[in-house]
């Protein structure tokens, strides 16, 4: 895997995420909001107002934190206000790339090659990792985040001029339960399958294999117990779960050997995930085929191959049982 020093591609870089065995995500580093107004966020120096038009979004179909941007996208039916393209699935010594096949569409804005030429040119001396979600602002020709957990909030209130209002997923009341949970499933379940799967130790492996299953076990608790992670009310902490549980048993299982039960074992956890996968517009969201072909055929180190299997059979849409709790109007 590649990345940014100084402005300057390098295709193969000692992997610096590597720590004692253990995986370490870097932190984003473009951490702009768009509001309502225009003002900056709090801290922050940069101002940029929510108007229809004005922003793209630069995805992967295969990545889950790119997915829960476009899942904001519909679910806040901002699809005419905010414009997406979709990068390749392969993801090889150039990075993500603008290759069109199966789905992928290109960089409309710049006929870019590249996602690193995107970054390049909001910081042409850029260090770091390119990673997808971008937030890109047409106006300014600038990044304003490549942080998904802060683009779906701006998804879910920046916009309402636009969008669906009615809809909050991250209301006043709920947020400290909304963020217990969320702390709860980034470290071990979002952040947790990767650790498993690029851990180079069988300690690291192990501990993270424990964790992982141990937050599935408590999420399985409190789906026997409500309908969603915080009671009757949908909300961002069951999103940012949901792209994680959807790529479970067809990657993560197999791929990242989180393999001591698979969602579809789980009597609560299948029931949800198929739940929210048939809310309206959000199947459309899961692009299955770019899902698999990424991990297996990108991750050389794990799979050498690349060979991408066939199964599991998995139908999302069959009839689900969450109809037996109550659900917020
Ligand atoms: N914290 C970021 C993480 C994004 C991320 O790690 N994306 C991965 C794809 S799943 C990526 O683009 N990786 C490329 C790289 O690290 O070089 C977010 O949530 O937006």
């Amino acid at each position: 895997m590649g990345l940014l020093v100084e402005g300057k591609w390098h295709q193969k870089w000692e992997d610096g995420r590597i720590r004692d065995g253990r995986f370490v995500r870097s932190q984003s580093q473009f951490r702009d909001w768009v509001t309502a107004d225009g003002s900056p966020a709090p801290g922050r120096e940069r101002g940029f107002k929510a108007e229809p038009g004005r922003y793209h979004l630069y995805v992967s179909y295969a990545c889950p934190w790119a997915h829960r941007t476009l899942i904001f996208r519909v679910l806040k039916k901002l699809e005419d206000a905010i414009s997406v393209s979709v990068v390749d699935y392969f993801m090889g010594d150039d990075g993500w790339t603008f290759v069109e096949r199966d789905g992928a569409t290109g960089d409309p804005l710049y006929g870019s090659d590249f996602l690193h030429q995107i970054y390049t040119r909001a910081d042409p001396h850029y260090s770091g990792r390119v990673t997808v979600p971008v937030l890109w602002d047409k106006k300014q020709e600038t990044i304003v985040s490549n942080e998904s957990s802060e683009i779906i909030r701006m998804f879910n209130s920046a916009f309402d001029e636009w969008g669906d209002a009615s809809r909050d997923f991250y209301p006043a009341e709920l947020r400290s339960d909304i963020d217990r949970w969320n702390d709860r499933i980034y470290e071990a379940v979002n952040n947790g399958v990767y650790k498993c799967g690029f851990a180079r130790s069988q300690e690291a492996y192990e501990e993270a294999f424990a964790a992982l299953f141990e937050a599935l076990g408590e999420v399985e608790a409190q789906l026997a117990r409500s309908r969603y992670l915080v009671g009757d009310r949908l909300t961002e902490a069951d999103w940012r779960l949901f792209t994680t549980l959807a790529r479970f048993d067809p990657v993560y299982v197999g791929h990242f050997k989180c393999n001591l039960r698979r969602i579809a074992d789980y009597q609560n956890l299948s029931n949800y995930l198929r739940e929210l996968y048939q809310v309206p517009g959000i199947a459309e969201t899961v692009n299955m085929f770019h899902i698999k072909q990424h991990y297996y055929g990108s991750h050389e180190s794990v799979n050498p191959t690349r060979i991408v299997p066939v199964g599991p059979e998995i139908d999302y849409t069959r009839p689900h049982d969450r109809d037996r709790f109550r659900a917020a109007a």
